[in-house]
């Protein structure tokens, strides 16, 4: 992807923020909201006498938002201006209510990492996290580690090893860290740990290729 300037490890120091960390601005707020919307939606009891209203109420919100969405192309340029890179990205956008959102930090050892609780939305086997979801938070991590590095690219293969569930609830360690470069190919590795504990490891396979924002 064409990530723009971005922070690396010769450039910064330990510790320098990578991602977007939610500010106190309107579309953040209303971005929180929805995801705590998503959670109560699936924490509410079933039998609630007023699912009914809320739909009404939610889709009443979706039909002022769509009313003031310009054209799809349009929107694109503006989410890949500027700072747009981490803003709406499924992992760690803080204008995604799909992200938990995970903010990454870059360290002086290159590598980057973060902590994260996740909650119901993100269930997979009854109180731990989906793995498919594992799998989307550390590939975009191992993403933001080879941008960290210097060279970056996209993901050619993700082999994922899940050595024990998951905890939802509890706060996990997502990390990654560039291992070497071998012309286009790039090898990044990454985990999330529990407790101290390895939860999930994965070695990635990167290929430089830059895909152009809109413009
Ligand atoms: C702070 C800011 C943060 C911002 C940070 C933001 C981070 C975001 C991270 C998100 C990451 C993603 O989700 S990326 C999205 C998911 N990935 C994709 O959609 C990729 C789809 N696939 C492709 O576009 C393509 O297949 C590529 C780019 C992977 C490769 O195509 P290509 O460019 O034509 O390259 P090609 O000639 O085929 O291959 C080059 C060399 O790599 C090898 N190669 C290619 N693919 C593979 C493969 N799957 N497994 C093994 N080897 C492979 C070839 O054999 C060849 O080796 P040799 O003959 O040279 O030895």
């Amino acid at each position: 992807m064409d990530l723009g300037n971005h922070p690396t490890v010769e450039s910064h120091s330990d510790g320098t923020v990578l991602t977007s960390a939610p500010q106190d601005t309107p579309v953040d707020r209303a971005t929180a909201a929805a995801r705590r919307v998503l959670e109560a939606l699936l924490l509410t009891d079933r039998a609630n006498a007023n699912l009914e209203r809320v739909a009404e109420e939610l889709n009443g919100i979706a039909e002022h938002l769509e009313q003031h969405a310009p054209e799809v192309r349009e929107r694109m340029v503006d989410m890949w201006s500027g700072e747009g890179v981490t803003r709406h990205d499924p992992v760690t956008g803080p204008e995604n209510a799909i992200a938990p959102p995970l903010v990454l930090a870059g360290m002086a050892d290159g590598s980057v990492r973060g902590e994260v609780t996740l909650t119901i939305p993100y269930q997979g086997p009854p109180g731990c996290v989906h793995g498919g979801v594992s799998a989307l938070l550390l590939d975009h991590t191992l993403g933001v580690a080879n941008a960290w590095a210097g060279k970056d690219g996209m993901t050619a293969q993700l082999n994922v090893r899940y050595h024990r569930p998951t905890p939802l609830f509890r706060p996990l360690t997502v990390q990654g860290r560039q291992e070497s470069v071998d012309g286009r190919k790039i090898h990044t590795i990454g985990s999330i740990t529990a407790d101290g504990e390895v939860c999930v490891s994965v070695e990635g396979l990167f290929i430089d290729k830059k895909v152009p924002r809109p413009r």
